[in-house]
Order: structure tokens, then C-alpha cells, then sequence
């Protein structure tokens, strides 16, 4: 009560204290999160048949959310390009569609601590001619728009043709209508495509130094504390092992999302 007490004390009028009291994360709207999400990018966040967002980061989020207290979260679906800058401008409250955390990306939004590192993969057809990233040059490559992938590609493969997309459904279809040779996207998904048109893996490249996070406006401290409490809660009850399985069967599992009981520190 003490320290109740002095919390409102300090605030400069009792509406601001009540106020802070009843919106402690600043959400648009209290009591509810607002998630900037992709539709597409199966198993990590996507659409089912019923219109319903799951997979492994929209389960994840979800209870973690709860773990915060917020029991109501809305996911909309967007272009991945759309994602940061409708967290940044206030349209959302987080953004969750295995978003790398890198320091440009951090310049317009804050990020919780890392919770997915993987692969990127570049995906193409059985007989493409694409047999690996040694054979890119020259050949179109299909990106989608503001992903590390495009960032990685204009980098590494500079004799590519590239050839951006709003998601990977487009560039799959792209794909497999011949406008494209091969798509560059994560692992998780391109294995979801191989499953579903038999296409395979011309090359797996490591994105470890920037494992996914989850997007917050800067400054929204009390939110993105309140989400890392909840993630680091998650992984030690071994929810979010329970949930790679789930939804990664069979994936090589990062340790360091693991109950610390389990970690062998193992390189
Ligand atoms: N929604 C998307 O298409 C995201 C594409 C891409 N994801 C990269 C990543 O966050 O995917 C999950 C993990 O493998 C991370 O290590 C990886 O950087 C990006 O952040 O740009």
C-alpha cells in the first residue's frame, strides 16, 4: 500500500495516476492487445482455414500476453513491410511475424529479447537450374519486401535479379508460374512450400544474430518489460519448447530458449 501510495503520489494528478493505473502498457486500447501480424508465413503466424491467426509465434505471443494479464489479443494481417511502421505510428501495439531484431530495424522500433533463431532459405523448383546460391547469378530471385532476405540479397547475391514481393504467397505463385527462379524466405515456411508443391532447398543460410522478436513503439518500456517477463516465464516452464515441437517437428532446437535446468551450455 506504502509503495501504492507513493506511485500516486508521484504522478502529477490522480487522473494520471488512475489512468496509468488501469492502461499500465499504454495500449491503444486498455485491456486489449493490438498485434500487426502476416497472414502467410505458415507455421510461424498465419491464417487457417477458419480465418483464425495461429501458428508458433502467434501461440507464443498469445501466452505471453496472458502471462502480462492481457487476456484479449487481436491479430490483423498485413504486408510484412507494413509491420514496423504501423507498430512505429501507433496503429498497433506489437508487431509478431518472426521479425528479426536487427540495430536498423531497432532505430524505429524497440524489440523484447530474441525468441526464434534459424535458417533463411532459399527455396526453388525440383528442376530449376538452381541447385545452389553458387548458381544465383543471373537467375530472378523473389524477396519479400522489407525482410532480411531482401537485405541479405542485395548484399550477398549481387548478380541476382531480384524481384520484390508483398508476402511469399505472391512469390511462391510467382514461383511456380515461372516469373521467378527461385524465393529467398525462412526455413520454417520454405518447408511448409517444399511439403505442399515438392520444391527444395537450393542453400540455408544461419540467422542467429537476429532471432526473432517481438515489435514495440520506442519508449513503451512497461509493455516490452512486461512481454520479456512473460517470455522468460514461457521458456522456463517449458511452454516455449512445448511449442517448437509442436509446431517445428523434427527442427534442430536452439538451447538457449530452453528451462535453464535443460541447458548443457553445449557450443
Ligand atoms: N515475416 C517474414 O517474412 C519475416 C522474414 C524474416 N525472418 C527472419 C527470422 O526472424 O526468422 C525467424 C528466425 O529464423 C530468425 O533467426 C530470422 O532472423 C525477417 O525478419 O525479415
Amino acid at each position: 500500500a506504502a509503495l501504492a501510495a507513493s506511485f500516486l503520489a508521484g504522478c502529477s494528478s490522480s487522473g494520471e495516476a488512475e489512468a496509468q493505473q488501469e492502461n499500465p502498457y499504454g495500449l491503444i486500447e486498455p485491456g486489449t492487445i493490438r498485434v500487426a501480424s502476416v497472414g502467410d508465413i505458415k507455421p510461424y503466424a498465419y491464417t487457417d482455414s477458419n480465418g483464425e491467426f495461429t501458428g508458433f509465434d502467434v501461440e507464443l505471443f498469445t501466452d505471453v500476453a496472458k502471462r502480462a494479464g492481457i487476456d484479449d489479443v487481436v491479430f490483423t494481417g498485413q504486408d510484412f513491410a507494413a509491420v514496423l511502421p504501423g507498430v512505429a505510428n501507433g496503429q498497433f501495439d506489437v508487431g509478431v511475424a518472426a521479425i528479426g531484431i536487427t540495430e536498423e530495424r531497432q532505430q524505429t522500433v524497440d524489440f523484447s529479447d530474441g525468441y526464434l533463431a534459424g535458417y533463411l532459405t532459399v527455396l526453388t523448383a525440383e528442376d530449376s537450374g538452381v541447385e545452389s546460391v553458387e548458381d544465383l547469378p543471373g537467375q530472378r530471385l523473389g524477396v519479400v519486401q522489407g525482410s532480411l532476405q531482401e537485405a541479405y540479397a542485395v548484399e550477398n547475391f549481387t548478380e541476382a535479379d531480384l524481384v520484390r514481393f508483398p508476402d511469399n504467397n505472391t512469390a511462391v505463385s510467382g514461383m511456380n508460374s515461372g516469373a521467378i527462379d527461385a524465393h529467398f524466405l525462412d526455413y520454417e515456411a520454405a518447408q511448409d512450400y517444399m511439403e505442399q508443391y515438392g520444391h527444395v532447398s537450393a542453400g540455408d543460410i544461419p540467422s542467429f544474430d537476429a532471432p526473432a522478436g517481438f515489435a514495440v513503439a520506442k519508449e513503451n518500456d512497461e509493455l516490452r518489460e512486461a512481454l520479456n517477463e512473460g517470455l522468460h516465464a514461457a521458456m522456463e516452464d517449458g511452454t516455449w519448447k512445448e511449442l517448437y515441437q509442436k509446431w517445428f517437428p523434427g527442427s534442430p532446437m536452439p538451447e538457449q530458449y530452453l528451462p535453464s535446468a535443460e541447458q548443457t551450455g553445449a557450443p
